[in-house]
């Protein structure tokens, strides 16, 4: 009997899938078809009171996903906001913030950045770090998961959020803070790498109330943006979005071409040298990226 199902969560294989009476079914996918995600959509066919088959994702509202040349992995399907969490301490990653946040601009998905772990006394570093992004436009809601996570909570209502991040900064602790039952194993990072341990290995979604979801991801490395287009990268960048069409040339690359607005809101200090420094970083990757798929 064929139905349709949500997934709740993603293995990256296997997946388990809700029914709109509440039951869940393991389920599986036709030949070797991989590309669901949880929060998906999903057309199935029930098997038995435990399993069932995929047959196709319905048509997706937002899919924020990461890829390379080579593959991509979905993150998570028909979310409205990604909370993108970075903690105090293990050190977080400017350049997976700044990757994520083109991934969600992209897809018209909602940003939320959260520092994690605001009651350890090496939050004020970590606040510095984080207030260019501010400048950007883009929330920055502090909380510590295992104290207080108050500040949090107005921003997941009504929203179908993701939590990413890198290992070890946090996302199974809010996770539990906010769904005590979703227990998800939060393991003691280890302070001597100054890295988290990699615990959360699916991304599963939970309610949070009636208008309101949450999905915890495994922890990230790297944000692949290769299904990005090199001419799309600054419009999806707000200091640089707030400059174009101001360039000599209306297909400025923003290198070496004279008249260059980039360039001069750089001279005037408004944009970094460190994001255009990025941007071309960016701009040479994806320019690799597409090359070698053809
Ligand atoms: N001091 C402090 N420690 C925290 C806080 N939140 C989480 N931690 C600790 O940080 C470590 C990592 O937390 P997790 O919730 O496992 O991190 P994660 O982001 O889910 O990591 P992955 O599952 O690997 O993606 C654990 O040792 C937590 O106890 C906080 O608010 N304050
Ligand atoms: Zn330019």
């Amino acid at each position: 009997m064929t139905e349709t199902a949500r997934i709740v969560t993603s293995y990256g294989k296997v997946y388990i899938v809700e029914l709109a009476d509440g039951r869940r079914l393991s389920a599986s996918t036709r030949g070797k078809k991989t590309d669901y995600a949880c929060g998906d959509q999903v057309d199935i066919d029930v098997l038995n009171l435990e399993q069932a088959v995929i047959n196709k994702a319905l048509q997706r509202k937002t899919l924020l996903y990461r890829s390379d040349a080579w593959r991509s992995k979905m993150i998570a399907a028909n979310v409205t906001q990604i909370v993108i969490v970075v903690a105090t301490e293990p050190s977080f990653s400017d350049e997976l913030i700044s990757r994520a946040l083109i991934a969600a601009e992209a897809e018209g998905i909602r940003p939320v950045i959260c520092l994690n772990k605001c009651d350890l006394p090496v939050a004020d570093a970590a606040r510095e770090r984080l207030a260019y992004y501010t400048g950007l436009g883009y929330p920055v809601v502090e909380i510590s998961a295992k104290q207080d996570l108050s500040p949090l909570t107005p921003w997941l209502e009504g929203q179908v959020s993701v939590l990413v991040g890198q290992s070890g900064m946090g996302k199974s602790t809010i996770t539990n803070a906010l769904i005590p039952e979703a227990n998800a194993r939060v393991k003691e990072i280890s302070t001597a790498l100054d890295s988290g341990k990699h615990t959360t290995t699916h991304a599963q979604l939970y309610k949070l109330n009636a208008t309101s979801e949450l999905i915890d991801s495994p922890g990230l490395q790297s944000f692949g943006l290769a299904h990005i287009g090199v001419e799309d990268l600054p419009r999806l960048m707000p200091d640089m979005a707030r400059h174009l069409g101001q360039c000599r040339f209306h297909n400025c690359r923003h290198r070496q071409e004279p008249g260059c607005a980039i360039h001069a809101a750089i001279a005037e200090g408004t944009i970094s040298q460190e994001r255009l420094n990025f941007l071309q970083r960016l701009q040479d990757e994806l320019s690799a990226a597409a090359a070698s798929k053809y």
